[in-house]
């Protein structure tokens, strides 16, 4: 049996993750192993832990059964090593790594995801893919001014946010004026009210200018990241809906700490993500630093 685990490091506006090939599915990956991986002192470090692995090879039946439309499944899990539906700015990365192994071919890859195949395709310097369909978590339990919740960043008073499903949960804070993103504390998890059931991503949100917004995120089982791409998705649907204009066909510039993003309104709920995707190194590591 193999003494060493083979790995690939890449990130997406520095959205970073540990890729580790396990083509047909032979090696696995445990919650223990991926967050062994991700730590940043003892492991290769990163946001999040991507297996590479055969769709038919998959552990969930709802995800083998997409193999016919996706060969390859991206198993994401979070740096806790909790399970994640959905990881934006990971699909870039994904796609960018099954290129590069010949593992794709051509400009367009359908990758699939638990929530559902999609398809990453070649766009300039980088790949763009469609996470839709999002959805507000209840229209009707937004106020007027288009909130659903209160969340607690750090020691400040409660914000106002909105919940945005994009196959993940995500809470969009309108960040009030006056405040400076820079100057938020989201070393603590924010305390949102209610209480998601299954846990959420925290987006803060200032406008930067039309069609324009800077933002940062805590990200649900890893903390504050310099990216997320489903939350700059969520983000963008957030500011069109309290604008009261969710038009197909807007396109969004997002800002974040680790780069820039493009989003564009499809029609259907559709949102397409758009960003560079870099791997930066290839290594192994020793299976006895590891845990089953
Ligand atoms: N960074 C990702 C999202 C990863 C999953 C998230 N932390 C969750 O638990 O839902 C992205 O780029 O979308």
């Amino acid at each position: 049996m193999a003494d060493r685990l083979a790995f690939t490091k890449g990130h997406g506006t520095e959205n970073d993750f540990v890729l580790v090939p396990d083509l047909d599915g032979t090696v696995g990956l445990s919650p223990a192993r991926a967050a062994a991986l991700a730590d940043r002192r003892a492991g290769v470090g990163g946001d999040g832990v991507i297996r590479v692995v055969r769709t038919a090879a998959a552990d969930e039946a709802d995800v083998r059964e997409t193999a016919d439309r996706a060969e390859w499944f991206m198993d994401y899990r979070n740096a806790d090593g909790s399970l994640a539906e959905m990881c934006g700015n990971g699909t870039r990365v994904f796609a960018e790594y099954l290129r590069r192994e010949g593992l794709a071919a051509g400009d367009a890859v359908v990758v699939a995801t638990r929530r559902g195949p999609v398809e990453v395709r070649s766009d300039g310097d980088g790949w763009a893919v469609d996470l839709g369909p999002w959805a507000l978590a209840d229209p009707g339990t937004a106020d007027r001014d288009g909130f659903d919740a209160l969340v607690h960043v750090g020691a400040d008073d409660p914000f106002s946010a909105l919940s945005v499903d994009m196959g993940n949960p995500h809470t969009v804070v309108a960040l009030p004026e006056g405040l400076d993103l820079d100057d938020l504390d989201l070393t603590r998890v924010p305390v949102v009210n209610p209480v998601p059931a299954h846990g959420t991503n925290v987006e803060v949100v200032r406008p930067i200018g039309p069609g324009h917004i800077a933002l940062r995120v805590h990200e649900r089982g890893v903390g504050e990241t310099r990216s997320c791409g489903t939350g700059a998705c969520a983000a963008a649907v957030a500011t069109s809906f309290w604008a009261g204009a969710l038009d197909t066909g807007s396109t969004w510039v997002v800002d974040v700490p680790g780069g820039r993003l493009r989003v564009r309104l499809l029609p259907d709920r559709g949102v397409e993500l758009a960003g560079p995707a870099v791997l930066v190194a290839d290594g192994m590591v020793d299976l006895a630093t590891l845990p089953d």
